[in-house]
């Protein structure tokens, strides 16, 4: 039995002025999954993330949302579950307003939405600095109080705060030393198994997102020019281009090393 999509973004275009960047690009998000978005810098990656968020521009195409038609909507005029798509980025300090505390930052997107009356707020952010393993004193501290780690836990936990069915994470960990990035994926997948949120998973890097998706998305020059089951799609020798990504991933811990050596093998097999 398969399950209908959650996100369905069909034969998208995007141009800024004469730059072609996304070529019919098609990718549909299951609930509960992830889909992992790989590709090189400038493939257009991020351009897909923003288009679903509703902040970057489609020239063509459609982006369907449980049932819903959210093309070129901009966040404030969503409805229903498609106003709670989140976003955790690359680089929380810039995406956490340093003036504000954490509970302050956990509560706006809540009171803003309507969701909690500023009391039960309260009581929510304790809970969400629980689910992001964070402690319950987080609150009244500022994001320069914290390291890079729990900077993006914070971030996360903003994120969940209006309980999304979507999260789109853009190199959430690349910016994060190996083992806080093994932690902080960790703590993804867990977030996952207890809320049944499906994620977009961008990165450059496709032995991160090997990790974490179910299904992966290869994007070379704006076009998706492989999509499919994780395992599949990594291992396949007849797709050189994506083997040539595995190699390009960071060497530094002896997973990756393995994973590079597997990619060499099966690169200079098929060659
Ligand atoms: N607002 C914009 N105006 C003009 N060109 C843009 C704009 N936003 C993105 N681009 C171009 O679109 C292309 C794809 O960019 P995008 O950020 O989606 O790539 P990416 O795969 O996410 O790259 P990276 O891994 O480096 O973040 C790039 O060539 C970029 O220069």
């Amino acid at each position: 039995m398969t399950t209908a999509p959650l996100l369905t973004c069909e034969n998208l275009n995007v141009s800024f002025g004469s730059h072609h960047v996304l070529k019919d690009a098609s990718i549909d998000i299951r609930p509960g999954e992830t889909v992992g978005l790989v590709g090189e810098s400038g493939s257009g990656k991020t351009t897909i993330g923003r288009a679903i968020l509703g902040i970057g521009p489609v020239t063509s195409g459609r982006i369907v949302f449980d049932g819903q038609d959210i093309t070129g909507v901009a966040p404030r005029n969503r409805t229903g579950d498609a106003a709670r798509i989140q976003a955790v980025f690359q680089d929380p300090y810039s995406s956490l307003n340093p003036a504000m505390t954490v509970e302050e930052t956990l509560i706006e997107p809540m009171v803003y939405r309507g969701l909690y009356a500023p009391v039960d707020a309260k009581a929510r952010v304790r809970d969400l600095l629980d689910q992001v393993a964070l402690p319950a004193d987080a609150a009244h501290r500022y994001p320069r109080e914290f390291s890079g780690g729990q900077r993006q836990r914070v971030a996360i936990a903003r994120a969940l705060a209006l309980s999304p069915r979507l999260v789109i994470c853009d190199e959430p960990v690349s910016a994060l030393d190996l083992s806080t990035q093994a932690r902080v994926m960790d703590l993804f997948i867990d977030i996952q198994n207890r809320t049944g949120v499906a994620y977009l998973f961008v990165s450059h890097d496709l032995a991160v997102v090997r990790h974490i998706s179910h299904r992966v998305a290869v994007m070379r020059s704006g076009e998706i020019v492989e999509f499919g089951n994780c395992d599949q799609v990594t291992s396949n020798p007849k797709h050189p281009y994506t083997q040539r990504l595995l190699l390009a991933a960071p060497v530094a811990d002896p997973a990756r090393q393995a994973l590079r050596r597997e990619a060499f093998e099966r690169l200079s097999a098929a060659s």
